[in-house]
Formats: structure tokens, sequence, C-alpha cells
């Protein structure tokens, strides 16, 4: 199988302004690597601050980085980073226009980005719609009309509607409630075998992660530490960071079910 993404030793610095005196902090983030197969799962995993947000944004183009290079397969049908690769954050819903319908929301990512006449953003939108879980008639609806787990279907659906290759998430089931989560899981995973969809996510539920992905990515300082099969990186963590990670899952687990059977 060959690669349908290829990060190669990439860096970039960020450098935040002190304050009044105070010097400029700067993060260094890489070189970092890694490749990715089409319909894969990679989990991005680490402390707070161990750069995992600044790597995501960095794959979707948001970023640009000093050195190294991130390759795309399939890249020569000349569609532009942006559409190959698409990225959900945490709270992309709240970003939505509250004055603008769904249908409006998503035409424009459409009319920024193709060349599709009015009917056909209006079926494409449908389509997508239909896709993740919601219903045509949702064209209609406004922001607060939609429940936090059909919001972030919406969000899924401006990701989802120029056809990328790749979704990177930021953090994408944090803020929503358990079930909420669970539906989007799941709905993910069903996207993902329908459509043949690589996927990269940052999380701090390493339940979720060894639940979904095939791969994952440890981070500390700005660089990946470790990285291989979930399952074998989990079972035989190589250093302490991902141990600690592992034990404090593990941890969190058992309390939790002390609470409820004990
Ligand atoms: N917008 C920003 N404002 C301030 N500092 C930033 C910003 N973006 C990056 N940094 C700096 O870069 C470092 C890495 O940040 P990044 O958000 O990538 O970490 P992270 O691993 O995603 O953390 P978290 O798990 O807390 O989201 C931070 O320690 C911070 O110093």
């Amino acid at each position: 199988m060959s690669a349908i993404l290829d990060v190669k030793n990439i860096e970039y610095t960020y450098i935040q302004k002190g304050k009044l005196f105070a010097k400029d902090q700067t993060f260094h983030l890489g070189p970092v690597s890694f490749s990715m197969q089409a319909g894969e799962t990679i989990a991005i995993v680490g402390n707070n601050g161990s750069g995992k947000s600044l790597l995501a944004k960095a794959l979707a183009g948001a970023l640009n980085i000093e050195k190294g290079e991130i390759l795309i397969a399939n890249k020569e049908d000349g569609r532009e980073r942006h559409n190959t690769i698409r990225m959900i954050l945490q709270h992309s819903a709240d970003a939505f226009n509250p004055a603008l319908s769904i249908g409006s929301i998503l035409s424009q990512t459409l009319r920024l980005n193709t060349d599709l006449n009015e009917n056909q953003r209006r079926e494409k939108i449908e389509e997508t719609l239909v896709n993740v879980g919601l219903l045509r008639e949702h064209f209609h609806f406004y922001r607060h009309m939609l429940s936090d787990g059909q919001q972030q279907r919406v969000a899924l659906a401006r990701a989802l509607i120029l056809d990328p290759e790749i979704i990177v998430a930021d953090e994408p089931f944090a803020a929503l409630d358990p079930s909420v989560r669970s539906q989007t899981v799941n709905l993910i995973l069903k996207l993902q075998d329908e459509l043949g969809l690589g996927f990269v996510f940052i999380s701090h539920n390493i339940g979720i992660v060894r639940h979904i992905s095939d791969r994952v990515l440890v981070m500390d300082k700005g660089v990946i530490i470790e990285q291989g099969k979930t399952h074998d990186v989990f079972t035989h963590p190589r250093t302490i960071l991902t141990q600690k990670l592992v034990q404090a899952h593990t941890n969190l687990v058992e309390k939790h079910f002390v609470q409820k059977y004990a």
C-alpha cells in the first residue's frame, strides 16, 4: 500500500511575544516525520503543550512550516491541500455565523472552493447532510435550532463537503457529552468505511484512541517520541510518558468501575 500522506522532517517555531519586560517564549515543533495510508486513523496523544495542535495545524496547511515537506498523494488532480485535507476544531460549530442558515454556511464553502452552480450546490449540501446523519431539511435550520451533537455533525459536513481524503480533528470529542460522543465516534467510523477517509485526530481520551485508531503518535516537547500500531504502543510502551498516559487511563477506568459497581 502506498502512503496517502508523507510528512518529512517538518519544523516550525512558535514565538509568543513577552509582555512588558518579559522575554519572548519560543516553542519549537519538530523535526516531525510520519506517513499515513488511505483510510487509516492516526491518533496524536501527549501532555498539554507538547505541540499536538501545532502539528495538526501544520497538516491542514494553516502554518507556514519552516523546514521539511508534507507530500500528499494524488495531488496532481489539481486540488489544493485545503481541499484534500480538511480540519475540524473542538468548537468548530461555535464559529458558525448564527444569522446564516446551515445551507448558506455550507454553500459558502462550496462557492469559495468549487465551480458548482446553485442547483448542484444545493444537491451536494443535502447529500452531505444525509451522509452525516442529518436531514435534507436541516438546510433551512439555524445553529441555535440544533443540539450540540447536530452542530458537531454540521461541522463534520463542512469538512466533508469538498470530498477530502483526510480529515484532521483537534479534540473533536472533548466537548461532547458521552452519548453524543459515542454517536460521533460511530459516525466517523462509518464514514471512513464508506468513503475510505483518512482520519488524524488529537485526543486526551486514551479509551477512544484505543478503540478507533490504527496507529498512534506520542508527542513530547514538539517531537514524536514514540509511534506505532496503537495496540503495540499501548501494550508495550517504550517511553515513560506513554507508560504514564496508559496508567492514568487505567486508573480512571478502575475508579469509574469502583464508583459504579462498588
Ligand atoms: N495560539 C497560541 N498562543 C499561545 N501559545 C501558543 C499558541 N499556539 C502554540 N503555542 C505554544 O506552543 C506550545 C504547543 O502548543 P500546542 O497547542 O500545539 O500544544 P498541545 O499539545 O496541543 O496542547 P493541549 O493538549 O493543551 O491542547 C504551547 O506550549 C504554547 O507555548
